[in-house]
């Protein structure tokens, strides 16, 4: 569905963000990309939707480089930025001008998720507040049905009811042939709705995996004092550690995955994944 192959990607006048850069995703499910502040996520998704150019190598969508903005292409391909202006228009008038362009777009479906976030066509978007924008785009790219869907820190201005409305209206998205790729910190809010984990950390991914590989892999545990050695990471608390082990290791009965604690792991041991058989990249 999407891949990148030896990308060079560099802001000017800094050091690049993406040296030889390889990966690939495909088809069918909702990936979560994780990474620090500054990692290169939302770079990342401009590169897959054609709107920043790799200096050399490319990034691929449905088998040509991104960079070529081809018509099928963008008709295929959305992106919720974390931070955007709207025309001063109102809901209705903003279909009108944009969702001719997505062959697939819903009609049915956007007017139930907008007023499952209480909104209305007729509403002036000047007249809206940031978080009532973010739900009018999400239920409108939602509806698109594009192969793949790019979000941008989706849960951020979200109320608390919104952003569980945004998981449920995530979770009835059929996704067997598209992707859905959310960059996100809020693990907790769309943790659940993941069926694939991405952490970019120092321009590669040093995880790419499903999360039933790594959750039956990997254990997330407690662990005395004396167990410490077993964990390929661990975080202190009281009594002891909250750790990341093997689970071929673990004897104890399996606990729930926590994303939180494994990103920790991944970003502070990468190598305990990239150089395992877990690690490699089966999605
Ligand atoms: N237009 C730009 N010009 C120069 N440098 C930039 C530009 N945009 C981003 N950067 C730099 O590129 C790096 C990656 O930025 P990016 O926004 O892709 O990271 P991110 O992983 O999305 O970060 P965050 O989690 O904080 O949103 C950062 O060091 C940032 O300062």
């Amino acid at each position: 569905m999407i891949s990148a192959e030896n990308l060079f990607f560099t802001y000017p006048k800094t050091s690049p963000l993406f040296e030889s850069f390889s990966f690939r995703i495909k088809a069918g499910g909702i990936y979560g990309l994780l990474g620090l502040n500054g990692a290169g996520k939302t770079t990342l998704m401009r590169l897959m939707a054609g709107l920043l150019f790799p200096q050399s190598g490319n990034c691929n969508f449905m088998g040509k480089p991104s960079s070529e903005r081809h018509p099928v292409q963008l008709a295929e391909c959305y992106l919720v930025p974390e931070q955007f202006s709207l025309p001063d228009l109102s809901i209705t008038g903003y279909l009108r001008l944009v969702a001719p362009f997505y062959p697939k777009f819903d009609e049915a479906f956007f007017e139930e998720a907008i007023s499952l976030w209480g909104l209305d066509r007729n509403q002036q978007l000047s007249q809206l507040s940031f978080g009532q924008h973010k739900k009018m785009l999400l239920a409108f790219a939602f509806a698109l049905n594009t192969k793949l869907l790019l979000l941008d820190e989706p849960t951020n201005g979200l109320d608390i009811p919104g952003k569980s409305q945004f998981r449920k209206l995530l979770a009835g998205l059929d996704t067997s042939e598209r992707c859905i790729l959310i960059s996100t910190h809020q693990v907790r809010d769309v943790g659940q709705q993941l069926d694939h984990l991405l952490v970019l950390k120092n321009g590669s991914m040093v995880v790419s995996d499903s999360l039933a590989n790594l959750s039956s892999n990997w254990h997330c545990t407690v662990l005395q004092e004396s167990e410490r050695d077993r964990a390929v990471y661990a975080e202190k608390q009281l009594g002891g550690y909250r750790a990341v082990v093997p689970a071929a290791s673990d004897t104890a009965p399996e606990t729930e995955f926590d994303l939180e604690l494994f990103f920790n792991a991944a970003i502070h041991e990468p190598a305990a994944f990239s150089t395992t058989l877990y690690a490699k990249s089966t999605v």
